[in-house]
């Protein structure tokens, strides 16, 4: 399978590289940059570590996507948006990592998911896909009016959005376990005097730091007892060969938007 990687000079998109340079089943096709970027022109391997692979970092999505079968995406909200439009033009698949969209930019990738074969999650590790049916099971079984559920991330210094994508999987998750929408029911940030906490309410905390790959805790408590499930991602490659199985299994697929849970039967 042929595929072109977007933001490839990125923290995700270097990882990413390399993974496909050591699959047997996978190529680098070509290696997409932002207008501007300083590193066009580079070959995607000599910045990824794993030697030169033939692959120069452009910012022509047109050519880049000509010939792939699929295309590898963990950039912007924008440039994710943009990209499921060209990949449904030209019926590919699209792995997006992206995380941060706004309620338009899912309408338009769901949209898109009439001609592309998109898996998108907030998190594509098999880990933190296991712990979002943990948290949905035990949602589902604690009454929120005996157990709060409160959700709790930490990430590097770099990261740019708020929630984390996991953290709203995750909250989501809850949320199906108790049947309401997380919308409706989540608190995001809490400052200066709140009054008590609403009772079935999804609460975020965000920490921000270091070099963290991806913390996410979720809590669930009770009076006098505290249930805690969590995660903790070591390395980006988690996150990145969950994304090149997805790539793999959409490749057999019809159009359509799926999950990473939908990928690993969970
Ligand atoms: N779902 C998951 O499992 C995971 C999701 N993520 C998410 O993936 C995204 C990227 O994370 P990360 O790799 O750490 O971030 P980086 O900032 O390191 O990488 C993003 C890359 O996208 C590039 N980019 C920006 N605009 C464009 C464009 N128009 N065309 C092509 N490339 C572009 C950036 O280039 P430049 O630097 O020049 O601006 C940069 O190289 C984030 O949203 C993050 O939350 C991250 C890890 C796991
Ligand atoms: O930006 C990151 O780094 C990560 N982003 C994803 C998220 O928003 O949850 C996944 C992972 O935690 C790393």
């Amino acid at each position: 399978m042929r595929l072109t990687v977007v933001g490839a000079n990125g923290r995700m998109g270097r990882t990413l590289v390399r993974l496909i340079a050591e699959h047997p089943d996978l190529a680098l096709h070509a290696a997409l940059a932002r207008e501007g970027s300083p590193a066009l022109g580079q070959d995607a391997g000599m910045l990824a570590g794993t030697g030169p692979l033939g692959a120069l970092l452009t910012a022509d999505a047109e050519t880049a996507l000509a010939g792939a079968d699929g295309v590898i995406d963990f950039s912007t909200p924008a440039t994710s948006r943009r990209l499921a439009e060209l990949a449904a033009a030209r019926g590919l698949v699209h792995v997006i990592g992206t995380t941060g969209f706004s309620a338009a930019d899912e309408a338009a990738i769901g949209k898109a998911a009439a001609g592309a074969r998109i898996v998108k999650s907030g998190n594509m590790s098999l880990g933190v896909n296991l712990l979002a049916t943990l948290v949905e099971t035990a949602a589902r079984a604690l009454p929120p009016g005996a157990f709060d559920i409160e959700i709790v991330e930490m990430h590097h210094r770099h990261k740019v959005d708020a929630p984390s994508g996991t953290a709203l999987l995750l909250g989501r998750a809850a949320a199906a376990g108790r049947e309401v929408e997380l919308e409706a029911a989540s608190v995001r940030v809490r400052d200066g005097h709140t009054g008590p906490r609403p009772e079935g309410a999804i609460g975020f905390a965000t920490l921000r730091g270091g070099s963290v790959v991806g913390d996410h805790q979720v809590m669930l408590a009770g009076e006098g007892e505290r249930i805690e499930l969590g995660h903790r991602a070591e390395d980006r490659s988690v996150f990145a060969r969950g994304a090149l199985t997805a790539a793999l299994w959409a490749g057999g697929k019809a159009p359509g938007l799926y999950s990473m849970r939908d990928v690993l039967g969970l």
